[in-house]
């Protein structure tokens, strides 16, 4: 058989309808139908050409970038896109730009925090693109403690303005998207001082570039900060310092929902809580775990083709080599990145609902939700990050040798991703907001207010912390309710063990210092948690399609006990299931890599993603990867001459050494 029919053959093996799995995996046939139109008009598109962008200077790459961002937004105009067809068609360019912070940041950011004057003034110039703005909070001296940023926003009563400063070297903005050398305007987040009185951070409309020339308008300095990880990647956004020397903005460009500042100077609260100063974050956190499902699902989609196709040993008399994807090590290391972006999908499209949820009732000034609106977004931003950067890695040498090449496309998407760990709240420093939240609720259980939401199993502490898992055979791990009391189980132990810890020490704060890498890992649980409930959710819903919901079971059913596998040693040191449960729970989940492998090549094609979008040689379609791999070699630019620049400078005269030291 050649290479190209591998994957042919495998496609014939799937055990259910493809067809009706890419409507499931893009939430509806709506979205798939967009998702499908749009990816397949800018594949088709050359401006949107991306194999030869790790090969191109950052001067260069930049100015790539320009060009696809323009005529990204000339093809949305033309085309009258709608805002969803239109975020389809940037997520498609896949290539980081300024526009991912205006469209995901600078906008959202006036729509929470700004008022219906300040909407109605921004938002129109913003949506037209008449303005590019980006979201400026993060200092060189400070990111994670946003109460410590030091620009300074001070009143001036006499001219009713603020005057924005940089009082030191720490305080130069640092790292925001788009500021380098794009944005005209910035939301730039500032200490608001009145009459010698500092308020706490707040946001403030800042136009840092003339609409005319583009040129820093007076006491501004701004640049970029620099090449980063990798070649290519993100080095496509202008990262950017911005240094402020007493510039002035008029007062009503104080975003001012949350609270206000009169003419007269006074300082006024609104009744909504002052944390939605941080709305901002709220919002991105939550699309960042749905992206989190793409890159995963976009590297498992190439390792996964790719094991179909290459063989290594296990060939006797002559005959064909064993495919790597049926070892079952690969099996084992690949499967569950293949389940956990279904999983991260699914939670993905929960947590957008949690959010609008919050949304709609902040309107309705009910704020009781915002906690736990908080602790998911930062939680499940945190985890599924964290996995999907280890998974890319994972992928990239679950394809050996191959997969270091940049024509794999999983180097880039390694160097791409990875900031997501830092990006919107360092993963441990979110975890660790998940774990106040933990103990808070802990510490309320028997004060008559029962936890709700995500946190509703901790209502059945008592039950939670003695009960014994009912697993006597392996097949005991597939029932949903097993599967989940186990997860709250071992939850509800590790919070209520931290809990117990923290009530020892006399300082509270102290004690959650101190025990902090504990908490950590309970808020992972918790967070973990949610997401296999999320899961067994999804699948209690109608799932059309032959044999579509019973491959999601199996898929939810890996994700679980591959977690369960993974962090044994919390559900055994908590009492939460046996030592032989947890051999059985193994056992269980060698028999589901065996039960899924006929269908794992459709179940990355239900993805739908076309090869421009994959990037890579080794997840073409049609799997001719040998082919492609030995034609793409000969694009290098190295290849461009047979003798290299530099042989006669740098190679001939040490291949010549002899002559000479013969002479001599
Ligand atoms: C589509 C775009 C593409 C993506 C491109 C990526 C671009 C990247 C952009 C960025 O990175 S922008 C910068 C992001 N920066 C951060 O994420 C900073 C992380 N730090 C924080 O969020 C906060 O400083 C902190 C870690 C939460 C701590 O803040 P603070 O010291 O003020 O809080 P605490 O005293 O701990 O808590 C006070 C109180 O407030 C609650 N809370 C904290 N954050 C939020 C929130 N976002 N929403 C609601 N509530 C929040 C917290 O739980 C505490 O509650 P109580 O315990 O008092 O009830
Ligand atoms: C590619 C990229 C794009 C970005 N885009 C933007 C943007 O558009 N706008 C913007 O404003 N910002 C942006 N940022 C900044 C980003 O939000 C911050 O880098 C991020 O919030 C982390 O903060 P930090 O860099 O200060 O890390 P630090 O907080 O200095 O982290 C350093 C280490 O200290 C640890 N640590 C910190 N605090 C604690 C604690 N309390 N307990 C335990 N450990 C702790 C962390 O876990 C980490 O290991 C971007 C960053 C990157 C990398």
């Amino acid at each position: 058989m050649e290479a190209v029919d591998y994957l042919a053959e495998e496609r014939r093996k799937a055990e259910f309808d493809v067809e009706e799995m890419k409507i499931v995996w893009a939430g509806s046939r709506h979205a798939y139908e967009i998702s499908d139109r749009v990816s397949r008009l800018v594949a088709s598109d050359p401006v949107f050409r991306k194999d030869n962008r790790t090969m191109l200077s950052r001067k260069d790459l930049f100015k790539d970038t320009l060009r696809k961002a323009a005529h990204a937004w000339k093809r949305i105009i033309e085309l009258r896109l709608s805002e969803e067809e239109a975020k389809t068609l940037r997520f498609y360019v896949d290539q980081p730009a300024y526009t991912d912070l205006h469209w995901g940041m600078f906008i959202p950011a006036i729509k929470g925090q700004g008022t219906e004057e300040q909407q109605q003034k921004w938002l129109p110039m913003a949506y037209k693109m008449q303005i590019i703005g980006c979201y400026a909070q993060t200092e060189l001296g400070h990111g994670s403690n946003v109460q410590g940023l030091e620009t300074t926003a001070k009143f001036d009563p006499q001219t009713d303005e603020f005057v924005i400063h940089s009082p030191t070297l720490t305080s130069s903005k640092w790292w925001p998207g788009g500021l380098g050398k794009v944005s005209t305007h910035a939301v730039v987040y500032a200490r608001l001082i009145i009459d010698g009185q500092d308020h706490g951070v707040h946001g403030f409309i800042v136009q840092l570039r003339s609409l005319d020339d583009h040129s820093p308008l007076p006491g501004i300095t701004v640049g970029d900060v620099g090449m980063k990880f990798g070649s290519g990647a993100y080095n496509s956004m202008d990262n950017g310092v911005l240094r402020f020397d007493h510039v002035r903005i008029p007062r009503n460009q104080m975003l001012m929902r949350v609270s206000q500042v009169t003419r007269e100077g006074k300082y006024m609260q609104s009744d909504v809580p002052r944390q939605l100063v941080y709305g901002t974050m709220v919002y991105v956190r939550q699309t960042i775990v749905s992206d989190a499902s793409r890159a995963l699902s976009r590297a498992v989609c190439i390792a996964t083709r790719y094991s179909a196709v290459r063989r290594q040993f296990g060939s006797q008399n002559g005959g064909p080599e064993t495919q790597v994807i049926n070892y079952k090590t690969q099996q084992s290391r690949l499967f569950p990145l293949l389940a956990s972006a279904y999983a991260f999908k699914f939670v993905g499209e929960w947590l957008k609902w949690l959010y609008a949820d919050v949304t709609q009732r902040l309107e309705a000034n009910d704020f009781s939700t915002l906690p736990e609106a908080h602790a998911c977004t930062a939680g499940l931003k945190s985890v599924t990050t964290s996995a999907t950067a280890d998974a890319i890695e994972e992928c990239r040498k679950l394809c050996g040798g191959h997969g270091y090449l940049s024509s794999s496309g999983l180097p880039e998407l390694f160097a791409v991703y990875i900031p997501a760990c830092t990006y919107e709240g360092d993963n441990i420093v979110l975890l660790l907001q998940v774990a106040r939240f933990l103990m808070k609720t802990v510490s309320q259980l028997g004060s008559g207010k029962n936890p709700v939401g995500t946190t509703a199993y901790m209502g059945r502490v008592e039950h939670l912390t003695q009960c014994n898992c009912e697993v006597q055979r392996a097949e005991d791990w597939l029932k949903p309710s097993v599967i989940l009391e186990a997860f709250e189980a071992r939850a509800a132990r590790m919070s209520v063990a931290c809990a117990k810890s923290l009530s020892k020490f006399s300082n509270p704060e102290e004690g959650f210092a101190e025990l902090s890498a504990d908490l950590v890992e309970a808020a992972v649980a918790h967070c973990q948690l949610i997401i296999v409930s999320k899961f067994i959710e999804k699948l209690q819903q109608d799932i059309p399609g032959k044999g579509v919901k019973r491959q999601l079971e199996t898929l939810c059913n890996i994700y679980a006990l591959y977690l369960l596998h993974k962090h044994l040693g919390d559900f055994i040191s908590t009492g939460s299931i046996s030592p032989k449960q947890g051999a059985l729970a193994n056992e269980q989940l060698r028999l589901l890599y065996s039960q899924v492998r006929p269908s794992v090549i459709a179940l990355v094609d239900a993805f739908n993603y076309t090869d421009h979008y994959l990037g890579s040689i080794l997840g073409c379609y049609d799997g001719n990867v040998y082919q492609k791999l030995y034609d793409e070699a000969w694009k290098d630019p190295l290849n461009e001459t047979v003798v290299p620049d530099g042989y006669h400078e740098y190679i001939r005269p040490i291949l010549k050494q002899h002559i000479r030291n013969a002479r001599l």
